[in-house]
């Protein structure tokens, strides 16, 4: 079993993806499920989101999402999983459109087999789905900032090899032992999380909660995974946490 780490989205992924978007989209959506969302919808766009409601209060879909880290017009929720914490969505959908980490998810979905979203709220049990999916190889994306390495990816990389590794035999590339480093040497996940260019950018926004949430280490066992088929709306990509 190969275990491969990659530090950017790029590139094609023969079978199970770990799309890893520490600050803030997979945070954020692991509590969307954990607060009751029926399932995620990652639309490519904002407008693919935004045409999805239509003129539609009070329907199945609620919007959350940002630009700039900040909420995008005409959406319900920004992108803060201290805010979805707070919030009740039994009965919902969530659709979801950020900078870095819905577009991550829909390249790796281009060719993955099985797409599972990873934060460090719920590393210990993507990890452990990952495992019990693959048959050949296990990819972790990093979704990075636009188009730039995200010390926060890279740290929880490290962390989800660092508990695969402790599941079996793995062959592993650059980036797992970069990324293993990264763990090993970067500090415990809020030291990480804190000195990360993106966690000093959200916190001078305001958004500091939100850096301490997404620094809480495997308390969630919900692990988005994206339901294969024809199903889910065009332009959208549907997870659960089945
Ligand atoms: O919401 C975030 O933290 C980022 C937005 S940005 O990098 O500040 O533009 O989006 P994400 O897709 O969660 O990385
Ligand atoms: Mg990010």
């Amino acid at each position: 079993m190969r275990l491969r780490v990659d530090l950017l989205p790029h590139g094609t992924y023969p079978d199970v993806v770990v799309v890893v978007d520490v600050l803030r989209a997979t945070t954020t959506a692991v509590t969307y499920l954990e607060r009751g969302a029926d399932a995620l919808l990652l639309t490519a766009t904002p407008e693919v989101a935004l045409a999805l409601r239509g003129g539609e209060e009070g329907g199945p879909y609620v919007l959350g999402g940002e630009r700039g880290g900040l909420p995008i017009p005409g959406f319900d929720f920004g992108n803060s999983p201290a805010e979805a914490a707070g919030q009740n969505f039994t009965g919902k959908t969530v659709v979801m459109n950020t900078t870095n980490g819905t577009g991550a998810a829909h390249t790796a979905a281009q060719t993955g087999k099985h797409i599972f979203l990873a934060a460090l709220t719920n590393a210990h049990a993507a990890a452990r789905r990952a495992r019990a999916a693959a048959t050949e190889e296990i990819a972790i994306v990093c979704a990075g900032t636009d188009g730039h390495v995200g010390l926060e990816d890279v740290y929880a990389a490290g962390v989800l090899a660092e508990y695969l590794l402790a599941m079996g035999e793995f062959t592993v590339d650059d980036g797992a032992r970069i990324a293993l480093t990264v763990r090993r040497n970067g500090g415990n996940p809020l030291e990480a999380l804190s000195s990360s260019g993106h966690g000093q950018h959200l916190s001078r926004l305001g958004l500091g909660e939100d850096v301490r949430f997404a620094a809480g280490l495997s308390t969630s066992t919900l692990v988005p995974a994206l339901v294969p088929g024809e199903g889910a709306p065009e332009g959208t990509l549907r997870f659960t946490a089945g």
